[in-house]
């Protein structure tokens, strides 16, 4: 019999199974049986022949992606069917999940793909059960949702944080500002813009040393350590915002609530109860700073119906990268650029390509020929002078002109 087989068995013998005093013991073991059952099965996935990582190859959609990381059983799935409707099996045993599930979720006009993914336990980046490829999944993300257990010890986050640092995530992080040029002779120069705390210069030549460079420029324009030097040399970090996501706040009292709420980047919230999940959501905006901006057509009113959405880290927010949402040649066709909104100092303000655009904003572009033929018609305007068939003869020469 198959393990998939012998799960739905016991299943079955959990349904049959009156819930009281006397039957918690066996329905525990059954309980366990499937764990470890699902374990073997995600050790498998892993290891064994064939082992792709079935549901894993989950294609980016949306403006934004966001993970679900935790340990089992936190309520990951239960969050996902709440946020996005997309209904994820959730269960009372551990490793109910087993493949990477997506749901959108449709906020600010925006659509953001939540993926919920199978919990990873201690040892994920080791390989134990599909940890690396769930964590591999993190790494793909604009934000990572830990969700915690909020009546388990609250170092988990503590051991899920080491899981993901051991493969190369770098949570709630800024790359460290150190420079390493490398080059092919003149030894190592070392310098540093501030006072260093943690590491002094032989540590430094020791380091690379050990990387076998021993030709570089390496400027420290913060107060780094060691492991934020190695994370420069082994070059292939990823820095990814986190909230810390407290469920199942329903079993606690107020004061242990606040208690969590008080801390950074956290978000108490009950699945069960429905309490602050639109807290959490809006937390899940203002952590992305994701930039809406709306287009507009000349003499009509803005579409308010569709945004382009940019980001700061993804591609970036200035007209240029708005332009190549649109069509791969307008930022080439571009005169300038009319934009409405926070971003403008006065409304509309002309822009160029590299002005930064800001949340809600809205813009209007002006191509080259367009922009040609209008000032021709204001010529024409202001002088009566003109002959139609000059102005027409201007207009077809105009585009290159400009
Ligand atoms: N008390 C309480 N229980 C919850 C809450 N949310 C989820 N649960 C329960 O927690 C258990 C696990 O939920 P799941 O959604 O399956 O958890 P998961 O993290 O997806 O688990 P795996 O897929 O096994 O990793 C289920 O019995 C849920 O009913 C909550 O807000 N409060
Ligand atoms: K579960
Ligand atoms: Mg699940």
């Amino acid at each position: 019999m198959g393990i998939l087989e012998r799960i739905k068995d016991i299943e079955l013998e959990m349904a049959r199974t009156q819930k009281n005093k006397a039957t918690e013991g066996h329905l525990g073991k059954l309980k366990a049986q499937i764990a470890k059952l699902r374990s073997q099965l995600l050790e498998a996935g892993t290891s064994g022949s064939g082992g792709k990582g079935e549901g894993f190859e989950v294609s980016r959609f949306g403006h934004a992606r966001v993970a679900l990381i935790g340990f089992p059983s936190v309520g990951k799935s239960t969050l996902l069917t709440q946020l996005t409707g997309t209904d994820s099996e959730s269960a009372a045993y551990e490793f109910t999940t087993l493949t990477c599930i997506p749901g959108v979720i449709h906020y600010n006009d925006a659509k953001i793909q939540l993926l919920d993914l199978p919990g990873i336990i201690e040892g994920a980046s080791q390989g134990k059960g599909r940890g690396r490829q769930v964590i591999a999944v993190a790494k793909s993300s604009d934000l990572v949702l830990m969700v915690l257990d909020a009546t388990k010890p609250h170092s988990h986050r503590e051991i899920l944080t080491r899981e993901l640092e051991t493969v190369g995530l770098r949570l709630n992080q800024h790359p460290p500002d150190i420079s390493l040029i490398k080059k092919k002779t003149g030894g190592i120069t070392f310098s540093a813009t501030c006072e260093l705390t943690h590491v002094d210069e032989r540590v430094v030549y020791q380091i690379l040393h050990e990387y076998k460079i021993h030709n570089a420029d390496v400027l420290f324009r913060g107060d780094h350590t060691v492991d934020e030097l190695i994370d420069v040399i082994e070059g292939n970090r990823k820095y990814v915002p986190c909230l810390y996501v407290f469920n199942k706040i329903d079993m606690l009292c107020i004061e242990e609530v606040d208690e969590i709420a008080r801390r950074e980047n956290t978000v108490p919230i009950s699945c069960y109860m429905e309490l602050n999940l639109d807290g959490l959501l809006a937390r899940m905006w203002e952590t992305m700073s994701l930039v809406r901006v709306y287009t507009k057509k000349r003499g009509g009113k803005p579409d308010f119906d569709e945004p382009v959405v940019l980001s700061a880290d993804r591609g970036g927010t200035r007209v240029e990268n708005f332009c190549n949402h649109l069509h791969r040649d307008l930022a080439k066709d571009m005169m300038y650029a009319w934009v409405w909104g926070a971003s403008a100092r006065h409304t509309p303000q002309r822009c160029g390509k590299e002005h930064d655009l800001h949340d809600e904003d809205v813009v209007q572009v002006v191509k080259k020929k367009k922009a040609a033929v209008g000032e021709a018609i204001g010529r024409f305007r202001q002088g009566p002078k003109d002959e139609p068939a000059r102005i027409a003869d201007r207009v077809k020469k105009a585009p290159l002109k400009t």
